[in-house]
C-alpha cells in the first residue's frame, strides 16, 4: 500500500480535470473505521453535496480535504486555495465585520476594497463597521461567506452552513449561494443533513454509508428545481430509502 499523502497542487497540473481527488482514502479513529478506501473526484466548478447518516464520516471527509486531518492510507490532491465555512460563523467578536472578512490577510488598501466588495455581494456593505454581536444569525453567516469569497477559493467546503438558520433565512441563503456560485465558480463540497437542500443546490449527490460511497448520482434536472418534478420525487425517494426513511409517512397502506 502506498504511503498516505495530502498534496496541495495546481489542479490542472496533477489532478487533470479535477478540483480535488481522493484515491483509496481510509481514516480510522482508534478502532472506529470512519472512511474505508474512498475514491472521489470533484471537477472544477462542480457542486457536490454529501449526505449520510450521523457518524458516517462526512465531517471527517471535509477535514481531510482542508488538511485538518491526515489520511491513514490513500492519496488526497487538493488545490492551493481551499476555504471552509462552518455551521457557526466563527466571527471574532472583538473585530468589526470588515476586519472579520479580512481575518488573516494583510490590511492593504487592495485587500480592504476586496473585502468591501465581498460584503456588498452578500448585501452587507452597510454593516462593514458593525460588531458581530449586533448581527442576526443569517447576517453573521453571510459575513462568513464573504470571508470565504474574498480568498477566491478553488475549492469551497461548506459544513452544514445553513443548519442553524430558520427556514426562511435558509431559503434566502440558498438563493445567495446560487448567485455567488454563478459568479465565482469554485468547486463546492457541501456537507448537509437536508436532502431537499442538496437536491435544490447541487450538481451531484454523494451519500456515505458505513465508511463507503453508497450513492453517487448526478442531478440532471434544470434549475430552478421543484419538489413536484417527477425526477426530483424519484431522487428524493431513493435518497430517503437509502437512509431507511419512509418518503410518504402519512400515506395509508392499501
Ligand atoms: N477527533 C476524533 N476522535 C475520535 N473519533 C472521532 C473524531 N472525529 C470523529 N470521530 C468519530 O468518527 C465518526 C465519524 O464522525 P464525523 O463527524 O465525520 O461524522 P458525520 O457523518 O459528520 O456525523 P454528523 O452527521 O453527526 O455530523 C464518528 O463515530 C465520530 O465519533
Amino acid at each position: 500500500m502506498s504511503a498516505p499523502t495530502t498534496t496541495r497542487t495546481t489542479p490542472s497540473a496533477t489532478t487533470g480535470r479535477a478540483a480535488a481527488r481522493l484515491t483509496a482514502v481510509s481514516k480510522a479513529y482508534g478502532d472506529t473505521r470512519v472512511l474505508d478506501a474512498i475514491d472521489l473526484t470533484i471537477a472544477p466548478g462542480e457542486f457536490v453535496a454529501v449526505l449520510g447518516p450521523s457518524g458516517t464520516g462526512k465531517t471527517t471527509l471535509l477535514r481531510l480535504l482542508n488538511g485538518f486531518e491526515k489520511p491513514d492510507a490513500g492519496e488526497i490532491l487538493v488545490p492551493p486555495r481551499v476555504t471552509t465555512v462552518y455551521q457557526e460563523p466563527r466571527l471574532v467578536p472583538a473585530h468589526r465585520v470588515l476586519r472579520n472578512v479580512l481575518l488573516g490577510q494583510r490590511r492593504t488598501k487592495g485587500n480592504k476594497s476586496a473585502a468591501l466588495a465581498a460584503l456588498t455581494e452578500v448585501g452587507l456593505e452597510r454593516h462593514a463597521r458593525s460588531w458581530p454581536a449586533t448581527l442576526s444569525g443569517g447576517e453573521a453567516q453571510r459575513v462568513a461567506l464573504a470571508r470565504a469569497l474574498v480568498r477566491d477559493p478553488q475549492l469551497l467546503l461548506l459544513d452544514e452552513p445553513f443548519a442553524a438558520l430558520d427556514a426562511l433565512t435558509r431559503l434566502r441563503m440558498h438563493d445567495l449561494l446560487d448567485r455567488l456560485r454563478e459568479r465565482h465558480r469554485p468547486a463546492i463540497l457541501l456537507v448537509t443533513h437536508d436532502i431537499d437542500e442538496a437536491i435544490r443546490l447541487a450538481d451531484r449527490i454523494v451519500m456515505l454509508r458505513s465508511g463507503s460511497v453508497a450513492i453517487d448520482v448526478r442531478i440532471d434536472v434544470e434549475h430552478p428545481r421543484t419538489i413536484t418534478d417527477p425526477r426530483v420525487v424519484d431522487l428524493r425517494e431513493r435518497l430517503l430509502g437509502e437512509l431507511g426513511i419512509d418518503p410518504n409517512p402519512t400515506k395509508e397502506n392499501p
